[in-house]
């Protein structure tokens, strides 16, 4: 007899899935996403890609459990996802709206180990092997106002880390940074992922993002009543070449889902 292996704690499970809203004028009900389906393994790197207004906001705040479904399936390794929990964790795209100005960046780091009464010498060892994670170091005491905005960012994930969430939910985390700070927070992003064995779902518009990233990439539709259309898997070794023939090809394949 074949028996099923229980899901691990770190796998997503999305079934069947409709958000929509009544449109307030009109009375209409108007659906943002609509019939989404999609299975993210454990540990895997997941880009969701797409138009500005397609959704991926939304569907990130479903599994988050921010807003509620209106129909269908989001489950968390065998758990179904009704609210906010600490196996996800959401790294937004202003980090100035998550860190609190008054803290340092230590306190900002260890803001969830104190509210979970974690023992003030085990927090410092965490917040010191994340803050160092990051890259971070020697800049604890600082406070948000003296720090860059790529510095910030780094705040945000390491805080978000240290709370050791299975699930990185991350909502155009880059997407405000210059790009040469954005480069170097993608190969960080990407060390960081792969030095532990979180899954991670990242929202971009942006297709040499998700390349760069990606082990595999949902593309969305556009909206009203999205969905991912298509998968690619990205069978390309990391760190991504980004002037190999091989991305390129790849590069025009999803291109040519936005020409249409
Ligand atoms: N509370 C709400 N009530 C009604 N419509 C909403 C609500 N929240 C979002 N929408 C609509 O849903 C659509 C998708 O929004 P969403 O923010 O998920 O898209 P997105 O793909 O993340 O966009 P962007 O890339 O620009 O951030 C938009 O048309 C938006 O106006």
């Amino acid at each position: 007899m074949v028996t099923e292996a229980a899901p691990k704690r770190n796998e997503i499970h999305i079934e069947r899935l409709d958000k929509s809203y009544t449109q307030p004028s009109a009375g209409e009900l108007h659906y943002i996403i609509q019939d989404v389906n999609l299975a993210v393994r454990g540990g895997e790197f997941f880009v969701l890609l797409g138009p500005s207004g397609c959704g991926k906001s939304t569907l990130l705040s479903l599994i988050a459990g921010f807003v509620s479904k209106t129909s269908g399936q989001v489950r968390v390794g065998d758990r179904e996802v009704d609210r906010p929990g600490q196996d996800r964790a959401v790294v937004f795209q202003q980090a100035d709206s998550s860190l609190f100005p008054w803290l340092t960046v230590r306190e900002n780091v260890e803001f969830g180990l104190r509210m979970k009464r974690v023992p003030a010498a085990e927090r410092r060892s965490i917040s010191d092997q994340y803050i160092e994670l990051v890259g971070l170091k020697g800049h604890e005491s600082k406070f948000p106002r003296e720090l860059s905005g790529g510095m910030k960012q780094r705040v945000q994930l390491a805080r978000v880390l240290s709370n050791d969430p299975a699930i990185l939910l991350m909502d155009e985390p880059f997407g405000a940074l210059d790009a040469m700070t954005r480069r170097t927070m993608q190969k960080e992003l990407q060390r960081i992922w792969q030095e532990t064995d979180k899954t991670v779902i990242f929202v971009t518009h942006d297709i040499q993002e998700a390349l760069l990233l990606g082990g595999r990439i949902g593309i969305m539709s556009a909206g009203p009543s999205s969905n991912i259309s298509h998968i690619y898997d990205v069978p390309l070794a990391y760190p991504r070449d980004l002037g190999s023939p091989e991305f390129y090809e790849l590069y025009n394949r999803i291109q040519a889902h936005f020409d249409e």
